[in-house]
Parts: structure tokens; C-alpha cells; sequence
């Protein structure tokens, strides 16, 4: 077998359905897709390699997935901490986003969230902001992969006039990506309260003939539901059924207000469940059932949210909150084991975002989007389980080396398609734009 690199690792754990984990085994790579998985041993006797990297004390795994961000908020991170979610919005994010956000404030916070994102080991992430042309640039350009929002709201904003005006800016941006190697875009509508139901159904049926996901806040505080109860005497997602939504190609971020019928409901539709347990715990906006929602074979996803509710990009992180504070929900020590958190981060990300075909595990034909995490280091010795490292003990420094289509993108913890200074500088010029006005 022809190879362009092998990469041979002390344990790979390719996230297939019987969570292996394989000591002392090579990916090997051409084209920027995964042609085997196999020993080492094996791996010398029938790959002739370009190129090989060895990678002692290393786990090697699927490149992680963030299912659900607002990769410019990275702007605003530390700018308004300590609020429920309605006066952090009302009365800080949404009147700096209308004084600050425009092209270039979304471009300096995509890159400054991309460079935070690829050091600790996401390759993918799925984007709700304005702008969404810039931030699908801006990916493609750091070598990110991304899953590019069509935002959709009621209500008009610098970048659209009407929801119609933004689905039409979300179409013309779907044409422009129809075939980039790395970008897709998806719809985006905000939530069942910031958009109406004939922008909704519109959505719905675009969705349904373009093939393409749909994903937006839902259940995310009790008020949200209060708020429905009052304005359109049903549950929010009572109403996105209503309208046709709920469905496979659905991806319903945070859900921390869940009845039992509705957790039945969106396991026989296929609904996909984006779980952002720091955002949430930050916001306390409650608590999303995660080991119910697995046990009942729904597929939850994991995402970070905004750097402004979170405060960081820190999938890692987000594993090991998962895992614990799942554990806590379901008062149950054997909820989300290490393995169910590995999974949620990669495989059913990639699940949720409509690409499980090309990424989410290492598997022959799918894509070479690869991290490697150092596990030599003090706080992760010794080691007995290297899936129990990975969520329940590894910090976001261990990432050393990643891949984005057989591409590196990170080498010895060096961004290769960035620049960290340039980067850094431009974040400080917003922040002390934003300080001024802000009065933090
Ligand atoms: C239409 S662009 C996205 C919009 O969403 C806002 N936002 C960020 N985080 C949250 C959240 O947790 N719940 C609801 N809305 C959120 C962001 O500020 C943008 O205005
Ligand atoms: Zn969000």
C-alpha cells in the first residue's frame, strides 16, 4: 500500500462502535482520507510511506467536533460574566453586537476563536453568527473545517434587514461553498422566539430540498418555555413539530428543559441534541438529561457555545464537564463514561452536522482530520486507560500535533496556519475598544 504518511502512535483510539483502543498502531494516509488502521508491525511489512512520524507516549483520536458556536463572541469573552441569559443578552451582548459587530470584527474573533479551537484539538466546528461569509473565509483560509451557519432572526441587525433578507444572504453564501473541500453551510434560525413561524416553515422546506442541517437553540431555559406557554399556548419544540421541524436533520442546541414524551419524540424523529454543559451551568440555565437522552438512542453532540457564556473553546474541557455533570443529572457514577464522553466530541458531532461519512472517527475512506495528544505528561502518569485520560484528566497543552485532511495545521503545538502574535494583537485592539464603551 502507498502511502503519503503513516503515523504511528503508542495507543490510537478510532472511535469505531466497539470503542477499541489499539496500542502501538499506525494511520496510514494519502490523499487527506485514512486508508488503514493497522499494527505498527503490520504497518512496516505492507505500507511504503513518504513520509513517517512516530509518536511515543501519544493518543491519537479523531479530530474533535464543536457542535455549537459563535466563534466572533471570542471578542466579548470576560465582557459580561455572572448573568442569567436574557439580561446578559438584552442588556450587554445584543447592544455591543449592534454598536461593534461588523466584517472586521467578525474576521479579527473568527481567528482568534479558529487559532483557540485548532490548539486544542477541534477540526471542526459548527458557527451561528452575523457575517457568516467571513467566518466561512476565515476558515478555509486557517485550513479549518467548518459548518457554516445561515442565520436567520426576525428582527433587523447591520448584516440583514428582514428573516426573508437572511435567507437570502444564507443562499447566496450555500452557492458560493456548494463544492469546498472544507466548508459547509447549514441553516440557522436563532430560536423558536427570535423567529417567526413562516420564516420557520420556509426554512424547513429549504431544508428538506437542499439536504442540508438545521440547527438552533431550543429549550434552553425554563423562561424560554414560559415565554411559548404564554405567546403561542404550546412547548417550543410542540410548536417546531407543529411547523415540521423536529427531524433527523435537526440539531437542537442545549434542550435543559426536557419532558419526558418530548426526549421519546425526538428519539423516533432522529433529532440530533447539541449539549453545552458550560455555557449552561454558567448561565444556570439548567440541565440537559444527557444519560436519558442516550439511553433512549438519542444523539447528542457536544458543543462550547460562545467564548462570551463559556468562557473558552475547550472541547476537552467540555468532555470532562459532560461526563461529571452528567453523572450528577442522573445521580448515577456509571452515566457518560469516559468512552460516551469521547464519543459525544467526535463521532456524534459529526453525526449531528450531517457529516458522519467524512469525519467523527478514524475509519478507511474517511478523512484524515487527526489530533495527538501527549500523555507523558506528570498529571496524565501513569496511565491505565488512555479514553479515561483523555476526559477526565488532559489539559488542551497536550495537544501536539493535528491534521485537517491529511493537512498539519498544528506541529509541536505550533499553528501553522495562523499567526499567534497577529492574532493576539488584533484581539487587544477590540478588547480595548470594547472596554471603553463597556465600562468593565
Ligand atoms: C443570530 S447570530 C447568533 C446570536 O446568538 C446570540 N447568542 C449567543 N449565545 C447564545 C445563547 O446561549 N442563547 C441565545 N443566544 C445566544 C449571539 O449573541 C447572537 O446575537
Ligand atoms: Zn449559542
Amino acid at each position: 500500500m502507498q502511502a503519503e504518511l503513516l503515523i504511528h502512535a503508542q495507543w490510537v483510539l478510532p472511535v469505531d462502535s466497539e470503542n477499541r483502543q489499539l496500542t502501538d498502531h499506525a494511520v496510514a494516509i494519502a490523499d487527506g482520507r485514512i486508508l488503514a488502521v493497522l499494527p505498527y508491525e503490520e504497518a512496516q511489512r505492507s505500507v511504503q510511506a513518504e513520509q513517517v512520524i512516530e509518536l511515543p507516549g501519544h493518543a491519537l483520536i479523531p479530530g474533535l467536533v464543536n457542535a455549537h458556536t459563535h466563534a466572533a463572541m471570542t471578542l466579548m469573552r470576560g465582557l459580561a460574566d455572572d448573568l442569567p441569559l436574557m439580561t446578559w443578552l438584552h442588556d450587554h451582548i445584543w447592544p455591543t453586537e449592534k454598536r461593534w459587530v461588523d466584517e472586521h470584527f467578525v474576521g479579527d474573533g473568527t481567528r482568534l476563536a479558529v487559532l483557540e479551537m485548532l490548539r486544542g484539538g477541534v477540526t471542526c466546528f459548527n458557527d451561528m453568527y452575523f457575517y457568516p461569509e467571513i467566518t466561512a473565509q476565515v476558515s478555509a483560509e486557517a485550513g479549518m473545517r467548518a459548518v457554516i451557519g445561515m442565520i436567520v432572526v426576525d428582527f433587523p441587525t447591520g448584516y440583514a434587514e428582514s428573516a426573508d433578507d437572511y435567507i437570502a444572504k444564507g443562499l447566496a453564501l450555500h452557492d458560493q461553498y456548494r463544492d469546498h473541500p472544507l466548508v459547509r453551510v447549514a441553516f440557522a434560525p436563532h430560536s423558536p422566539y427570535a423567529v417567526s413561524d413562516a420564516p420557520l416553515q420556509r426554512i424547513r422546506t429549504l431544508a428538506n430540498e437542499m439536504e442540508v442541517p438545521i440547527h438552533l437553540h431550543l429549550h434552553e431555559t425554563h423562561d424560554e418555555i414560559v415565554q411559548s406557554l404564554r405567546d403561542h399556548g404550546e412547548r417550543p419544540m410542540s410548536r417546531l413539530d407543529r411547523l415540521g421541524l423536529i427531524g433527523p436533520a435537526l440539531a437542537a442546541i442545549h434542550m435543559t428543559q426536557l419532558e419526558d414524551d418530548e426526549i421519546e419524540r425526538l428519539a423516533e424523529t432522529g433529532a440530533h441534541v447539541v449539549h453545552c454543559p458550560e455555557s449552561n451551568l454558567k448561565l444556570a440555565s439548567g440541565f440537559c438529561p444527557v444519560a436519558k437522552l442516550l439511553s433512549a438512542g438519542v444523539n447528542v453532540a457536544l458543543g462550547t457555545d460562545g467564548a462570551a457564556s463559556n468562557n473558552d473553546l475547550n472541547l476537552l474541557g467540555e468532555m470532562r464537564t459532560a461526563a461529571l455533570l452528567g453523572k450528577g443529572v442522573a445521580s448515577s457514577a456509571a452515566a457518560v463514561p469516559a468512552h460516551a464522553a469521547l464519543r459525544m466530541a467526535t463521532i456524534n458531532g459529526a453525526k449531528a452536522l450531517g457529516l458522519e461519512d467524512e469525519i467523527g472517527s478514524l475509519e478507511p475512506g474517511k478523512s484524515a482530520d487527526l489530533v495527538a495528544l501527549d500523555l507523558r505528561d506528570s498529571h496524565t502518569q501513569p496511565l491505565y486507560n488512555p479514553a479515561s485520560h483523555l476526559v477526565y484528566a488532559a489539559g488542551r497543552h497536550q495537544v501536539r500535533q493535528v491534521w485537517i485532511q491529511g493537512r498539519q495545521v498544528i506541529k509541536d503545538g505550533v499553528p501553522l496556519t495562523l499567526s499567534t502574535t497577529e492574532v493576539i494583537s488584533a484581539a487587544q485592539v477590540w478588547g480595548n475598544r470594547l472596554a471603553e464603551h463597556h465600562k468593565v
